[in-house]
């Protein structure tokens, strides 16, 4: 058999199957291994033959050969009776003498760049290349990057073409001085799956339907009424968490798991009008959306390979989400119309529809916007208040002074009370600077969300070019010594006389974004981070599982565009202040 493929159809089976990587890393597959058509073959092969590996040439090359084998005897003799890796030195021997007769020299680096797609910037920033990116996690990696690099950065990601900031003066131009060019969010296949279309508020491209709904967002759905309009649910959904801690008295237990389950009960019942039966579902689709649109996946590194999309797994993926996503939110959608709650107000789907029912929009509501904006208000406020309360309590039990004074402040605040309501909780001054702490070291978007640029800007004397896509590497700039003394550690008092607020004013701090695609959500997401917080701290007393120190808590961070902790916090809770049989 090997006979009939290599003798008598040899000619049949001379060509090389394509691979993707052999067409990018060897110049559209022109190098004589891995021929792309016949005749550059033949003539690179003749090359080969006569020139290259000619019985002459490979003569010419035996004073090298000569050389290096003398380096490799020389290695082995001078580590007479050590057990030595000859492996290695074998290795060494064959590249040297590969390198000598290819290159005419040893080389002093290798060429690391080589998914070079794109002409270099007009003016050249320091590029970098995906490799760099591997072996941590993106905002960790880009921030030891602008150590070396500095606080403007050009990336070439395959086809992509990405500037990190990491520096407020740098933040400052993209989010503020040039806000209106970087007001548009870069096209991701997940996005587009998930989001039907992109027609949802976080990644909607910058233009009429985006300010549209963004208006929709603000005046409707997360405006200061309907935030409190949400009170009671967020008391109920507080009672519950409180309950459940209270029965689980003295046992260790999972406390993330019921700080996340707090959050998306809450959400749930403010954006669908109820507890779903498939909540636990919808919390794993978040979760998968979240890694799906960080970004820098090869589907959006090399967006115009559609092939490879399909290929590499990753749209299968994504249309499966989707396909489940689908069926839960149709499914809410029509319980709510059967219900004839057009009229509604209450909660989001509720409202939407009305204002779909009412018309008089440039752009006419579909059931598919209102399907990629409910699926947006879930995602949002789900996880981005589940990882700040998470956060919120490791750093507090990893500093017990700051646990006690928290605790003391709410205890003096309340005492004797049974209970408390959310407007008493504007006075827990204490509380808010830990909870700003919280969000300068662990902000939930550390990279903000992806820009992307409308049209051709200049930074500091660096012109960015269109759809150049922009990041804020808030996380890192929140952790910089430059800007905060004693950066790494958790001190809430470092905000005491210090007025720097959510909402972007301050580019030290950007826990909420800024600028025209900032945050929506703030009073929303703090309401829900603010109440659970105290109401925690008053009625229970927190230890950490016998054998575990402060310190062993550890701080390492997870996958995903918002950034949680990788492990989970256990916890005893011991009530303080038992509440009275209602
Ligand atoms: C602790 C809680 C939260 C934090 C830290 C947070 C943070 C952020 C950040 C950093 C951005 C990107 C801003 C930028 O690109 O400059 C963002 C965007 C957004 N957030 Fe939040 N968020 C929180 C809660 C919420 C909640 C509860 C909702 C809604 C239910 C929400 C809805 C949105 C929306 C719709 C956008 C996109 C805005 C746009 O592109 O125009 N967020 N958030």
């Amino acid at each position: 058999m090997v006979k009939q493929v290599l003798q008598i159809h040899d000619l049949a089976f001379v060509f090389r199957p394509k691979f993707l990587a052999v067409k990018i890393l060897f110049y559209n597959g022109t190098y004589i291994v891995f021929p792309s058509y016949e005749n550059s073959w033949r003539q690179m092969r003749k090359v080969c033959l006569v020139e290259s590996f000619s019985v002459k040439n490979v003569k010419l090359f035996r004073f090298i050969r000569q050389d290096e084998v003398l380096r490799m005897i020389e290695f082995f003799q001078s580590s007479y009776r050590e057990t030595v890796n000859a492996t290695k030195m074998i290795y060494q021997f064959a590249s040297s003498m590969n390198c000598r007769s290819t290159f005419g020299k040893y080389l002093k680096l290798v060429i690391k760049e080589t998914f070079r797609f794109h002409p270099p910037l007009p003016v050249l920033l320091p590029r970098l290349s995906m490799f760099h990116l591997l072996g941590g996690l993106p905002h960790q990696v880009l921030r030891d990057l602008a150590k070396k690099y500095g606080p403007i950065m050009h990336l070439q990601l395959g086809e992509v073409s990405l500037v990190v900031v990491t520096s407020p003066d740098m933040a400052k131009q993209v989010l503020k001085t040039h806000d209106l060019a970087f007001a548009s969010r870069p096209k991701l296949l997940a996005a587009d799956i998930l989001f039907y279309n992109g027609t949802d508020v976080v990644f909607s491209p910058y233009g009429e339907y985006w300010k549209q709904m963004r208006k929709i967002c603000l005046l409707e759905l997360l405006s200061a009424k309907n935030v409190k309009s949400f009170n009671s649910i967020r008391q109920d959904e507080v009672l519950r968490m409180i309950d459940f801690f209270q029965s689980s008295t003295g046992e260790t237990v999972n406390a993330t798991k019921k700080f996340y389950q707090f959050s998306s009960s809450m959400t749930c019942r403010a954006t669908f009008g109820k507890v779903l039966k498939e909540q636990d579902e919808l919390i794993l689709l978040v979760k998968k959306a979240s890694k799906f649109v960080e970004g820098f996946d090869v589907a959006d590194i090399f967006p115009s390979l559609k092939f490879l999309h399909v290929l590499c797994g990753m749209k299968g993926k994504i249309m499966d989400a989707h396909h489940e996503l689908d069926v839960i939110l149709e499914n809410i959608i029509n319980e709510h119309k059967n219900n004839g709650e057009l009229g509604g107000e209450g909660n989001l789907v509720a409202t939407l529809l009305r204002l779909m029912k009412e018309g008089g929009f440039q752009f006419p509501i579909t059931n598919d916007n209102i399907k990629a904006i409910i699926f947006d208000m879930f995602g949002a406020g789900t996880e981005t208040s589940s990882t700040t309360i998470d956060w919120t309590m490791v750093e507090m039990m990893r500093n017990p002074n700051v646990l006690s004074k928290a605790q003391a402040e709410v205890r003096n605040m309340f005492r004797g009370k049974e209970t408390f309501d959310e407007n008493d909780v504007e006075e827990l001054k204490y509380l808010k600077l830990v909870v700003k702490e919280s969000l300068r070291l662990h902000p939930p978007f550390p990279l903000l969300l992806p820009r992307e640029c409308r049209e051709e800007v200049d930074i500091n004397g660096y012109t960015i070019p269109l759809k150049t896509k922009g990041m804020v590497n808030t996380w890192a700039i929140g952790r910089d010594h430059k800007y905060w003394s004693d950066a790494e550690s958790f001190k809430p008092e470092r905000f005491e006389h210090n007025y720097m607020d959510f909402v972007g004013n301050n580019f030290e701090y950007l826990p909420f974004g800024s600028g025209r695609r900032n945050c929506p959500g703030i009073s929303f997401g703090l309401a829900n981070v603010y109440f659970p917080l105290a109401q925690l701290l008053y009625h229970f007393d927190w230890k950490l599982p016998s054998g575990i120190k402060p310190s062993d808590l550890d701080l390492t961070e997870s996958a995903g565009v918002t950034c949680a902790r990788k492990s989970n916090l256990y916890l005893i809770a011991a009530p303080h202040q038992p509440r009275r049989q209602e």
